[in-house]
C-alpha cells in the first residue's frame, strides 16, 4: 500500500530530527523526491552553469522524469525510514567511538602507548578534506600538543590516505559571493598550515594509500613519513588552475631539489612511494601486506624515548625556519585566494563534477 499524506508529512519532520548529516547525495535524493511528491515532474528552467548547487538540485529532480507523485511520496518515506535505522545503529557505534575521543565527526582520534593517532575518517570520499575536517584537524592538533603523548600520528581510514581538498568546498558559496568564499578559504588554509608549522611534538604521517594535493604538500612539514608501497603522491595543481600550498613552494625544492619539485608542483607528476622515497619526501616504504604491523611496532618503540629530549630536538631542528615558513604560508594562501577566482580554477572544479555526473 502507498504511503499516505500523514506518513509523508511525518517523514518530512523526521528528516529535520536526523542526528547525522546524511551527506549531499542523499540530501539531493530527498530534495528531488519531495519536489516530485509535492509539485510533480520538474518543469522549472534549468539553472545556469555556475549556479552549481541549484543545478545539482534541478538535475536530481529532473532525473525523476514522470514518476507519479504517490510513488515519489512512498520512496521518500522509505528513504527516511532507512536513514533513521542507520542513524540509530550508527549512534551505537558512536558510543564506542565516544570512548576514544568525543567531539569529532570526521576524524577518529585515539591515544595509546604515548601515541596520539589522528585518523581521517571519510573513506567513502577518499578522505577528501571538508571545511569541517580542516577545523577538526586544527582542534585535534591543539589537543595533541597538550596531551601526554610523545608522538602524534596522521593516517587515513580506507584505501586512501587523502584525496586532498574536498572540491565541494568550492560549491558552498556564502551570501558575499565567491570573493567572500575565496577570502574565507585563504584564511582557513593559512590557519590550517600554521598549525603544522607550529606543532611542537614529532609528527608522523602513516601514508596508507594514495595522497593528493594538500595531503601531499603538508608532508614537507612532518618529521617522519612512512608509506605503504600502494601509496602515490600527486599534486595536480596546474590541472586544477591552482598553485602550491602547505609551504611546498619552499619545502619541496629544499627536500628534493628544484628540478624534481617542479615536476611535481608545476607539471603534476604523480610519484610512486618508491620515487617519493628516492626524492626524500618519504622516510621509508613498507610492503602493504606488513605496513601496519611494521610501522606501529616501530612507532611504539620510538614513543618510549625521552619525551623532553625529542621535543627539544624538534625545536632545534625546526625553529630557525618557523618565521620563514609562516611568511611563505601567508604568501601561498594570498596567491591561491586569487587563483580560486580564476576561470581556470572554476572550470576545473566543474569538470570534476560533470565527469562524475556522466558516471
Ligand atoms: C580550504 C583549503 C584549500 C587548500 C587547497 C588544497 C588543494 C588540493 O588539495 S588540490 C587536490 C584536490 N583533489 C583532487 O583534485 C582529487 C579529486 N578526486 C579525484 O580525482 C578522484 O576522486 C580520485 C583520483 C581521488 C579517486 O578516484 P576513484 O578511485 O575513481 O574514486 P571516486 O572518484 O569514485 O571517489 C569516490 C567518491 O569520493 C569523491 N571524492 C574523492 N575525492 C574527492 C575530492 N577531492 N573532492 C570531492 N569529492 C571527492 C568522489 O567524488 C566520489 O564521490 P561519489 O561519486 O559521491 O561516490
Amino acid at each position: 500500500m502507498g504511503a499516505c499524506q500523514k506518513d509523508f508529512e511525518s517523514a518530512v519532520n523526521q528528516v529535520k530530527l536526523l542526528k547525522k548529516d546524511p551527506g549531499n547525495e542523499v540530501k539531493l535524493k530527498l530534495y528531488a523526491l519531495y519536489k516530485q511528491a509535492t509539485e510533480g515532474p520538474c518543469n522549472t528552467p534549468k539553472p545556469g552553469l555556475f549556479d552549481l548547487i541549484n543545478k545539482a538540485k534541478w538535475d536530481a529532480w529532473n532525473a525523476l522524469g514522470n514518476l507519479p507523485k504517490e510513488t515519489a511520496r512512498q520512496n521518500y518515506v522509505d528513504l527516511v525510514s532507512g536513514l533513521r535505522s542507520s542513524s540509530d545503529s550508527s549512534s551505537q557505534v558512536k558510543s564506542e567511538a565516544d570512548k576514544k575521543r568525543a567531539g569529532y565527526d570526521t576524524l577518529v582520534i585515539t591515544s595509546e602507548d604515548c601515541i596520539t593517532k589522528i585518523m581521517l575518517n571519510r573513506p567513502a570520499k577518499k578522505n577528501a578534506l571538508t571545511t569541517q575536517m580542516y577545523r577538526e584537524i586544527m582542534l585535534a592538533l591543539e589537543a595533541a600538543s597538550k596531551d601526554d603523548s610523545t608522538i602524534t600520528v596522521f593516517t587515513g581510514n580506507g584505501d586512501y590516505y587523502s584525496s586532498g581538498n574536498d572540491l565541494t568546498n568550492f560549491t558552498d558559496i556564502p551570501p558575499g559571493g565567491i570573493e567572500e568564499k575565496a577570502k574565507n578559504s585563504a584564511i582557513l588554509l593559512r590557519d590550517f598550515v600554521d598549525c603544522f608549522i607550529d606543532f611542537p611534538k614529532p609528527l608522523v604521517a602513516v601514508v596508507n594509500g594514495p595522497a593528493v594535493g594538500i595531503a601531499v604538500t603538508i608532508l614537507g612539514l612532518f618529521d617522519l613519513v612512512y608509506a605503504s608501497d600502494r601509496a602515490t603522491f600527486h599534486t595536480p595543481f596546474s590541472h586544477l588552475g591552482q598553485t602550491p600550498e602547505g609551504c611546498s613552494s619552499y619545502t619541496f625544492p629544499k627536500i628534493m631539489g628544484p628540478a624534481k619539485a617542479v615536476e611535481m608542483l608545476i607539471f603534476g607528476k604523480k610519484l610512486t612511494a618508491g620515487e617519493a622515497y628516492a626524492q626524500g619526501l618519504v622516510t621509508e616504504v613498507f610492503p602493504d601486506s606488513t605496513f601496519q604491523k611494521e610501522v606501529w611496532t616501530r612507532l611504539k618503540a620510538y614513543s618510549k624515548l625521552s619525551q623532553n629530549a625529542m621535543h627539544i630536538s624538534k625545536q632545534i631542528i625546526r625553529n630557525h625556519e618557523k618565521e620563514k615558513l609562516h611568511a611563505i604560508n601567508a604568501e601561498e594562501s594570498r596567491i591561491l585566494q586569487e587563483r580560486w577566482l580564476s576561470d581556470e580554477c572554476m572550470n576545473a572544479v566543474m569538470d570534476f563534477f560533470s565527469r562524475k555526473a556522466k558516471l
